[in-house]
């Protein structure tokens, strides 16, 4: 596969690997998968300073069998490998069975998945091949009791295509809570990179992932519609300044929020603008208690009702409040046709309203929307739970009825547009879940629109640098714990100006 940043479903995985078994020996798919597994494990392990015993979880399927071929692997090259297959092994596919048969002959040790030498020894790893892309239900049960106990080593765990328990689709546990999950350290995932270890809880669960292609061809994957977010596909937001230029050639953002008492989200949003390269910046303020922003006086403080807003890009929804004023406004700069991002209130109040509904579905002009899981519940009149569920389907159903790209934020922010294209952000940490972390987003977004950015783009390089800036700033110790969403805002400067002259 030559495209490295691409993500496939099950469904395509499951069909170019049928495509793949049925020109390849028998076997040399599930044997290239253990080599692969075998020597990233071989390699991870070379830094312990542990006696190298490894635990290996092998389950009823092909994951299963894969993991027993890593094990003959890890054992033949001197390591102690301990294998438990909770299952009857008379029903193992045929190629798991040849894999058991090679794991047997390693003289690999196997115990029970009741042995309290899995809860006492202090392994140097575990492999999780219990279940991969094939898990249909809740793991339940003595499997749920060994997972949980596994969850507590504290020791690396390398999970195999995919932790076990997580949908490789949509990176929730599968049964929810009746469910649970291999946490692992590390993913090696096989054919192609998968959604669902990088979106909801897939972060949280696979760790670091590894593409291994399996010797596949790029020519037997169809088109991706996912990616990973990476700078290639915004560059055109990361052009240098020409020199004969001014403020005009950057274009205004408006920030339309600032209701009384939330005046703060509108001042943050609009502080982002600034910081990111707007020409020239507005609170465009419901309540008239802003003189000016005495941290930041090059901004300009309106009443909302007196910006004309066909001159303008827009950022509406800071602070905004969900009052008949707010919404008469917002009415008006969606049919102003300029440059939009829909944030906070205005998202709940375009829920609520299918007059500024339809206003939406009649623009033409660029419209970025960013709701959170709860946000984007009340857009589509659902559950937060069913949001998260599948975070794709949620941002393409966004994307598709409001015809705007949408960024659905959260643990892997989903960058979606109405043709059904995906990206899956890779940058940021929790540091981000902190009041106003959002209101710097909108304004990032609008800034990069007005500099002439086109929208998915704009979305596309907001959400990397929002996410990168709160990376770098965990690096040098300011968060994640504590980071308030004011000190992202020159760190996004530099990391956009960075990445410009880089
Ligand atoms: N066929 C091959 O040669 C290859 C297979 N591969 C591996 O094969 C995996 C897919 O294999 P399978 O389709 O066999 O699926 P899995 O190995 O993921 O699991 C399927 C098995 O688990 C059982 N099962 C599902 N949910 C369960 C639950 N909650 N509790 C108990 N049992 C449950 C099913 O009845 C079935 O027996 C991939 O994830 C990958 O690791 C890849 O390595 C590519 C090559
Ligand atoms: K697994």
């Amino acid at each position: 596969m030559t495209d490295t940043h691409a993500l496939y479903t099950v469904n395509e995985i499951r069909q170019v690997e049928q495509a793949a078994l049925a020109n390849s020996p028998s076997y040399a798919l599930m044997q290239r998968a253990g080599t692969a597994a075998g020597e990233l494990a071989y390699e991870l392990l070379q830094s312990t300073e542990k006696e190298r015993r490894v635990l290996v979880l092998a389950g009823p399927g092909n994951n299963g069998g894969d993991a027993l071929e890593a094990a003959s692997q890890l054992m033949n090259a001197g390591l102690k490998v301990f294998i438990t297959l909770p299952f009857p092994t008379d029903t193992l596919p045929a190629d798991a069975q040849q894999a058991l048969q090679r794991a047997k002959a390693s003289k690999a040790t196997f115990i029970a998945s009741d042995d309290p030498a899995i809860s006492s020894t202090d392994w140097a790893m575990v492999i999780d091949g219990l279940f991969g892309i094939g898990l249909s239900r809740a793991i339940d049960g003595p499997l749920h009791e060994l997972i949980a106990t596994i969850n507590q080593l504290g020791c690396p765990i390398l999970a195999l295509d995919v932790p076990s328990g997580l949908n490789a689709d949509t990176g929730a546990i599968v049964g929810d809570d009746a469910g649970i999950a291999i946490q692992a350290t590390h993913t090696i995932t096989f054919i192609a990179d998968k959604a669902g270890l990088h979106t909801c809880e897939g972060r949280d669960f696979a760790g670091a992932v590894t593409v291994a292609t399996l010797d596949i061809g790029g020519e037997r994957f169809p088109p991706a519609s996912m990616h990973l977010n990476h700078p290639a596909l915004f560059a055109k937001c990361l052009r240098p300044r020409r020199h004969n230029t001014h403020k005009g050639s950057y274009g205004d953002v408006s920030v339309l929020g600032g209701a009384h008492g939330m005046v703060g989200a509108a001042v943050l949003a609009a502080r982002a603008a600034a910081k990111c390269g707007a020409g020239r910046v507005f609170i465009a303020c419901l309540a008239d208690s802003l003189l000016y922003d005495s941290m930041q006086a090059e901004l300009m403080s309106r009443l909302a009702s007196n910006i004309d807003y066909s001159t303008t890009t827009t950022v509406a929804g800071p602070g905004l409040g969900t009052s008949r004023l707010a919404r008469d406004i917002l009415g008006k700069a969606i049919i102003a046709n300029t440059p939009l991002v829909i944030d906070a209130d205005a998202l709940n109040l375009i829920g609520h309203e299918p007059a500024l509904q339809e206003k939406l579905l009649a623009r033409s002009a660029a419209t970025i929307i960013t709701p959170h899981p709860l946000e984007a519940a009340r857009l589509l009149a659902t559950t937060t739970q069913q949001i998260q569920g599948n975070r794709i389907a949620a941002a393409r159903a966004l994307a598709g009825t409001f015809r705007a790209t949408t960024i659905l934020k959260g643990s892997g922010t989903v960058i979606a547009a109405p043709d059904g294209t995906v990206v899956l952000n890779t940058t940021g940490n929790p540091a981000l879940a902190t009041a106003g972390s959002g209101d710097v987003l909108a304004g990032l977004s609008g800034a990069l629109l007005a500099q002439g950015c086109p929208e998915w783009e704009a979305a596309l390089a907001a959400v990397y640098l929002h996410g990168l800036a709160a990376d770098e700033l965990v690096k040098r110790g300011i968060g994640p714990i504590g980071l308030t969403a004011g000190e992202l805002i020159p760190e996004i400067r530099s990391v956009l100006n960075q990445l410009v002259s880089g």
